[in-house]
């Protein structure tokens, strides 16, 4: 039971990415919130899951992660639910150029915010565990997406925001990580507006599985050894790191995806 005793928070739960999640860590023994905009989904989906696992194990937390009061609610349900918050994974997005606005919200500023939260209740320095972030971002956040590149601002922001924040958190006893997946099998990409050559072009990457990210998310979470890890997960190779300069190891030739 890797995650025995740990309590995880995942925002996007209801579904994809976050959900695939969520099971992974409830397997390997942690109670989890699920927060999700989609209340309907997200009902039904907690019910099945504490079916499965155990009535305790699972609460779901109705939350627009773009509503601060709701991020600050979401942490303090948890917290009275399970007692405490040891892992928070920064999951939910959406992939929307024409509403680019609300997109940054969701992917970038929320993620920020629920950080900058995650220190608040989890802090060494504030009484708390300490614990680990997971931010999710996406290869389009280390490479340019030119049929997405606010999308792709969205993650760069958080690949960066994540490294930048690394050392800050150190004394709080808090270590922040992100993922960066390629093409993966969800609602998200299903629902896509792309032409024929951008489809064409994902099913020459291939697509990954939701299970696959969520194996390396549980990676970040459970590795005490990594504190501002830009870990990507792709067709080619799997689970992988992105070295950037100044980075231990970096070497030009490894760098070039
Ligand atoms: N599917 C893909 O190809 C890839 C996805 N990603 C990232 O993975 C994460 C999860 O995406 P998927 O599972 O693919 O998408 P999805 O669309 O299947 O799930 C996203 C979940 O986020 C929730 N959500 C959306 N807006 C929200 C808000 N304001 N507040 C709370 N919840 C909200 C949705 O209701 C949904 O349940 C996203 O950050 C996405 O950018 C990264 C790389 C590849
Ligand atoms: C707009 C639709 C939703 C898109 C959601 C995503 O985040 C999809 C991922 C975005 C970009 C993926 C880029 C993939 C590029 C590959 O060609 C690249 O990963 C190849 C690298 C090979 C390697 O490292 O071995």
């Amino acid at each position: 039971m890797l995650l025995a005793g740990e309590v995880a928070l995942v925002t996007g739960a209801a579904r994809g990415i976050g959900l695939a999640t969520v099971r992974l860590m409830l397997q390997h023994g942690a109670k989890v919130g699920l927060a999700d905009i989609d209340e309907t989904v997200g009902v039904a989906t907690c019910s099945e899951l504490q079916k499965e696992f155990s009535r305790n194990a699972a609460t779901f937390i109705p939350t627009d992660v773009t509503d601060s009061m709701q991020l600050r609610r979401m942490f303090q349900t948890t917290i009275k639910e399970f007692g405490k918050v040891s892992i928070v994974c920064n999951n939910a997005g959406v992939a929307d150029e024409q509403n680019w606005k609300k997109m940054i919200a969701v992917n970038m500023v929320a993620m920020m915010e629920s950080t900058h939260l995650a220190v608040e209740f989890m802090s060494h320095t504030r009484g708390g565990e300490g614990g680990v972030v997971i931010n999710v971002s996406s290869m389009g956040g280390i490479l340019p997406m030119p049929f997405g590149p606010s999308y792709s601002a969205s993650k760069f922001g958080i690949v960066g925001f994540t490294r930048s924040m690394t050392e800050c958190l150190e004394r709080d006893g808090i270590r922040v990580n992100c993922v960066c997946p390629e093409f993966t099998d969800t609602a998200m990409l299903a629902t896509a507006s792309m032409t024929s050559e951008q489809l064409e072009m994902v099913q020459s990457v291939g697509i990954l599985q939701p299970e696959q990210v969520a194996e390396a998310i549980l990676q970040l979470a459970t590795d005490s050894s990594k504190a501002g890890a830009v870990m990507t997960v792709t067709m080619k190779r799997g689970i992988d790191f992105f070295l950037f300069p100044g980075d231990p190891g970096y070497s030009s030739k490894k760098s070039k995806l």
